[in-house]
């Protein structure tokens, strides 16, 4: 543990290749969620900081440090960084849960799953990518993927490593150069992870770090004019604003946002499986989770059943540290969005919905100065509800009923978002039929948020534009250039002299 205290000591940004405090010298606490603690401070950045970084990122671009060499070169880099990762994956897994107050258990997943990101990119970059086209004789033509330029990466607090790594990932293997910013809340894990990047020699100025505010750092990431792309992963008022921000520069825009889900039960579904991945659904990362399946719709044959059920199985969470091992749910990240949550909570009571469980922070036992909240279920909500619309991005769920499967679909795409959802049915037929009738992007039939390098992850509606991670993930960092070769090179005759 003195080893890991040691490694948040003193958090700096990475600026060109170089460690440094901000221009002011002024720096905010970083809170361990489960104790309130101090465990470090990071530096507070500033616009002009984000200026150095950017700059930087632009000259390494424009020198080819990078993009200029070839897609083995970049990717032996990925490789290395995922084994480091690898290499580190106590430490980090430690870090995150103390950064984050994820459970160690999440934490660990998060850490593999970084890696295994590294890896997927190192290898799909080496891979053919172009077309050629049949045009008109005498002409060849083809299209070329290239780097944007200088990406601006703006991610939350909720996945701290692996928001990061989506982005960083797919942004350095296609070539371009970086300005990272973490959250405010979390920084400790970029931070180690901008470590690693030392470690394996990344050339100067290809990946930068700016920590601080969103309004001032994240801002001049957004506007600046020497940033040729943002992708951003946070809430959907921030992406509008940054959408709006980022047009005055035309820059290629990336938004993953938050989330409603739904999560729509079937009388004919397995159903001790269903309660299973409903709770896993919702109370997994303590519901902060951008797919979070914060809307349970379920059958009114089993209605009741289903609800007796969750509830007994939502109280027996052991809700602690996170670095406790027999911890199954960990707080909430900041004594902000434990005030937010609670708010919710009174939201939910005095629209008139019924708790039937939860509803609380949680004292005693040692959790007094911690952020946490008991696994909280509303019934008897109708959908017009506060609690019904928005993303709480706590342990905060509804369970509603619904009489059949167009009811079900209408109920479930009843909000702004359209991020994620799930269908539990043992009939195959109505799962696909219902599925494709979600207006989501990310969807599960009789399972409930896993999700893969491989396959590409976003929302529809107010959750997002564009995709992470597959293909589609490389593609948002990637320009497309049509080349078209004469191969006849005579003169055309068009005009007459
Ligand atoms: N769709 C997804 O894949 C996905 C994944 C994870 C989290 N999320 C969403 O993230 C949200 C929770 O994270 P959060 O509270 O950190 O979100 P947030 O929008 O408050 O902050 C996200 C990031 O944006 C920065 N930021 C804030 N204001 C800014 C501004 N004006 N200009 C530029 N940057 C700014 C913050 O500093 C932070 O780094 C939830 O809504 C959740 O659903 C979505
Ligand atoms: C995409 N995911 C589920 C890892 C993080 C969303 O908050």
């Amino acid at each position: 543990m003195v080893e890991i205290k040691n490694r948040v000591a003193n958090l700096k940004m990475f600026i060109d290749g170089e460690w440094k405090e901000s221009e002011t010298l002024e720096t905010r606490p970083v809170i361990n969620p489960a104790n309130g603690e101090v465990i470090s401070y990071a530096p507070e950045g500033t616009a002009a900081d984000a200026r150095v970084a950017i700059f930087a990122a632009r000259r390494a671009f424009e020198e080819g440090v990078w993009s200029g060499i070839t897609a083995q070169e970049r990717a032996s880099y990925l490789f290395k960084i995922a084994d480091k990762i690898d290499e580190y994956t106590d430490e980090l897994t430690q870090l995150e849960t103390m950064d984050n107050g994820k459970t160690l258990r999440e934490a660990g997943f998060d850490v593999g799953d970084a890696a295994a990101c590294f890896r997927y990119y190192a290898g799909l970059i080496t891979k053919p990518d172009g077309y050629t086209y049949h045009v008109a004789d005498p002409m060849q033509a083809m299209v070329v993927r290239e780097p944007v330029g200088v990406c601006g990466l703006i991610v939350p607090w909720n996945y701290p490593l692996l928001m990061s790594v989506w982005k960083i990932a797919p942004a350095l293997a296609a070539g371009n150069t970086i300005v990272f910013k973490p959250s405010e809340v979390t920084p400790v894990t970029p931070k180690r992870l901008f470590e690693i990047f030392e470690e394996v020699g990344l050339p100067k100025g290809v990946a930068n770090m700016v920590m601080g505010a969103g309004p001032v750092v994240g801002h001049e990431i957004a506007s600046h004019p020497e940033v040729d792309l943002i992708s951003f992963t946070g809430g959907t008022k921030t992406g509008k604003h940054i959408m709006k921000t980022a047009a005055d520069t035309m820059k290629k825009v990336s938004l993953e946002l938050g989330g409603k889900s739904p999560n729509i039960i079937f009388a004919d579904a397995d159903f001790e499986t269903a309660v299973d991945y409903a709770l896993f659904g919702i109370f997994a990362g303590s519901g902060q989770v951008c797919s979070a399946g914060s809307r349970i719709l379920v059958e009114e044959s089993i209605y009741d059943k289903f609800v007796e059920r969750f509830v007994e199985r939502a109280k027996q969470i052991k809700v602690g540290s996170g670095n406790d091992p027999s911890t199954e749910m960990g707080p909430l990240v900041s004594k902000e969005h434990l005030e937010k949550v609670l708010h919710y909570i009174e939201v939910g009571k005095q629209e008139g919905a019924t708790i039937a469980c939860g509803g609380n922070r949680i004292v005693g036992n040692g959790l007094d100065n911690g952020y946490f909240v008991e696994p909280t279920v509303f019934v008897d909500v109708k959908q017009e509800m506060r609690i019904v619309q928005e993303e709480i991005f706590g342990p905060v769920v509804v369970i509603q009923k619904f009489k059949d499967e167009e009811e079900a679909v209408k109920l479930a795409n009843g909000t702004v978002y359209g991020l994620a959802g799930g269908v539990f049915t043992n009939d195959g037929a109505k799962g696909l039929r219902v599925i494709k009738k979600l207006r989501s992007g990310i969807t599960w039939v009789n399972s409930y948020h896993p999700t893969y390098n491989e396959a590409p992850w976003g929302g529809y509606k107010q959750s997002g534009i564009g995709r992470s991670l597959g293909t589609f993930g490389l593609e948002e960092f990637q320009e497309i250039k049509q080349i078209n070769i004469n191969l006849q090179v005579e003169p055309i005759g068009w005009f007459s002299n």
